[in-house]
């Protein structure tokens, strides 16, 4: 049986989806065992990025990529992996991934996930990847939490798809996410306050304000410290998320890959409705300039998306 129904995937992309859903299955299988198997969160190294990794991070790279070989896959990126994997020659694909979102929760039970991102593979592998964030055709997040959740869009909204752990198969949850408009929380790192810029203080102090100040509500403050949770409840409950450039060393672009993470996360909420930038400019207009660039990431409800970009000036 496929792990999902291939009538809700463009026929031509099915393979690569079925592909990502059936690792997708198998991750969350591994995750839930947690202390009962090897070592999850065990340090093994560090990626091309310096990020330290560990053992899950190198897992799940390793389980997707093996599954992709035969998936219409032609040019493979992962954010843990220097450079592109041809995997497929006759691939029509150029697949973007981020095997293991928010690893610094992958030892306190707290959600952690998938994030990919689909192109139709271009001339060079880098080509493929290195273009308008507009030129997905497809990107997705997998959630492992409470339960295991795709999140996916192929241009015409986004679905969700709840994992189903008696039949393994993803069953549709929601045909047409939808951000909704009225923002109640914001989600940003507070412990780098002291490197922010202007706008971004003054947005927080906004919504730290509440309704003595300029809002005339009151918000409330959520940090997961994973992308792919908070996209999730954006999606689902509304709100703001920022992960902005600051003054540290590393950070003049932010914290998250353009290509693995912001791309993806971008073309996710804009199909449900919000908006994402980088301050200034819409990521879906935005290219990478190289593969492992980071991007400054503001994301969710438009009203306040449009408030950060236009305290941006
Ligand atoms: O450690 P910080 O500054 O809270 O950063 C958290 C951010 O880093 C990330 O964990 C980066 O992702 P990885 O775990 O894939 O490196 C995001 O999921 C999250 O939004
Ligand atoms: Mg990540
Ligand atoms: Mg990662």
């Amino acid at each position: 049986m496929p792990a999902i129904d291939p009538d809700l995937i463009p026929a031509d992309l099915f393979p690569t989806i079925e592909a990502l859903c059936a690792t997708g299955a198998k991750v969350a299988a591994v995750v839930a065992r947690g202390a009962l198997g090897p070592s999850l969160a065990a340090g093994v190294g560090e990626n091309s990025d310096g990020d330290q990794q560990k053992a899950l991070d190198v897992m799940a790279d390793e389980m997707f990529e093996a599954a992709l070989r035969t998936a219409g896959v032609r040019h493979y990126a992962s954010e843990e992996q220097e450079s592109v994997l041809s995997l497929d020659p006759e691939g029509a694909y150029a697949l973007a991934i981020d095997p293991l979102d928010g690893s610094s929760n992958i030892d306190v039970n707290v959600t952690i996930g998938t994030i990919f991102s689909i192109f139709e593979a271009a001339e060079t592998p880098e080509a493929s990847f290195l273009r308008p964030a507009s030129e997905q055709i497809a990107a997705g997040y997998i959630a492992f939490g409470q339960q295991c959740l795709l999140g996916i869009t192929f241009g015409a909204g986004t679905m969700l798809f709840c994992l189903d752990p008696e039949t393994g198969v993803f069953a549709l949850a929601d045909k047409a996410m939808a951000v909704p408009e009225a923002a109640k929380e914001y989600s940003i790192n507070a412990s780098n306050r002291r490197h922010w810029q202007v706008p971004v203080r003054v947005y927080v102090e906004e919504c730290e304000a509440g309704e003595t100040g300029g809002k005339g509500k009151n918000m409330n403050f959520r940090w997961v410290g994973s992308l792919v949770a908070e996209t999730h409840r954006i999606l689902t409950r509304g709100g703001t998320f920022l992960y902005p450039a600051d003054a540290r060393k590393g950070y003049e672009k932010g914290r998250l890959r353009m290509v693995y993470e912001v791309a993806p996360m971008a073309f996710l909420v804009e199909q449900a409705g919000g908006l994402a930038t980088d301050g200034s400019e819409r990521i879906l207009d935005k290219s990478a300039s190289e593969l492992h660039e980071r991007c400054p990431l503001v994301f969710g409800a438009s009203e306040e998306v449009e408030r950060v970009k236009a305290l941006h000036g």
